[in-house]
């Protein structure tokens, strides 16, 4: 992938080229499809591990949240453990919106919908986001998206973020708590290869 071809456009002009992988999520081996231009498309990437390691079983109702869903790893995770909730699996990058959708159905997660941001209704509250947040796109965009979807948590809704220790995991948990206010806690709830979780809830 080159400067100008990143994992987070819209259509991702890198080749697609299709593969099937193997992977261990929700206690299963799953077989899914990635592809060429969607992030970590060989393996479940290490951050990605850590947090479907560490954090506790999601709701097993309401709306839930990927945020920056890729191919779906964690999607897949949180609709395979909690199959009467909703699933949202929110990307910018079409191509992997389509991967997901052909995974959830791969898997039998009939429960995962598959969406650009702006597709997720207005009045959808969300009972648990997870994500590996797209780090990478620059400060200020992840400082919006992170403003944007954790308002929309319900009450008594976790949000659960992986964030690398070099890539500003503790200047976040700094930032997301000054910006969400007294309300809110922001605490690192677990710390592993190299990455932090961060949990937002209600203080
Ligand atoms: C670090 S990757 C994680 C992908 C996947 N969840 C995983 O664990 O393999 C972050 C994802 O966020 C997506 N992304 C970037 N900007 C976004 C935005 N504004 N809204 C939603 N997703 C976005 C990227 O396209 C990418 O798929």
């Amino acid at each position: 992938m080159t400067g100008h071809d990143h994992y987070f456009t819209a259509q991702p002009a890198s080749p697609d080229e299709r593969r099937a992988i193997t992977v261990e999520l929700a206690g299963r081996t799953l077989e899914v499809e990635t592809a060429g231009g969607v992030f970590s498309p060989d393996h479940v990437d290490l951050g990605t591990q850590v947090l479907l390691r560490t954090v506790p079983a999601p709701p097993s109702t309401g709306d839930l949240l990927d945020l920056g869903c890729g191919w779906g790893p964690v999607a897949l995770t949180l609709a395979l453990a909690s199959p009467q909730a909703r699933v949202w699996a929110v990307d910018v990058n079409e191509r992997a919106l389509d991967l997901v959708r052909r995974n959830a159905e791969r898997v039998g997660a009939s429960n995962v919908v598959a969406a650009l941001p702006d597709d997720v209704p207005d009045d959808v509250r969300l009972a648990a986001l997870w994500s590996n947040p797209p780090i990478r796109v620059g400060k200020g965009a992840l400082h919006a998206l992170l403003l944007r979807w954790l308002p929309r948590r319900a009450p008594g809704g976790e949000a659960h973020l992986v964030v690398g220790k070099n890539l500003g995991a503790d200047s976040l948990q700094r930032w997301l708590a000054e910006q969400l206010g007294p309300a809110v806690s922001v605490d690192r709830t677990a710390s592993a290869k190299g990455f932090r979780v961060l949990t937002v809830r209600d203080s």
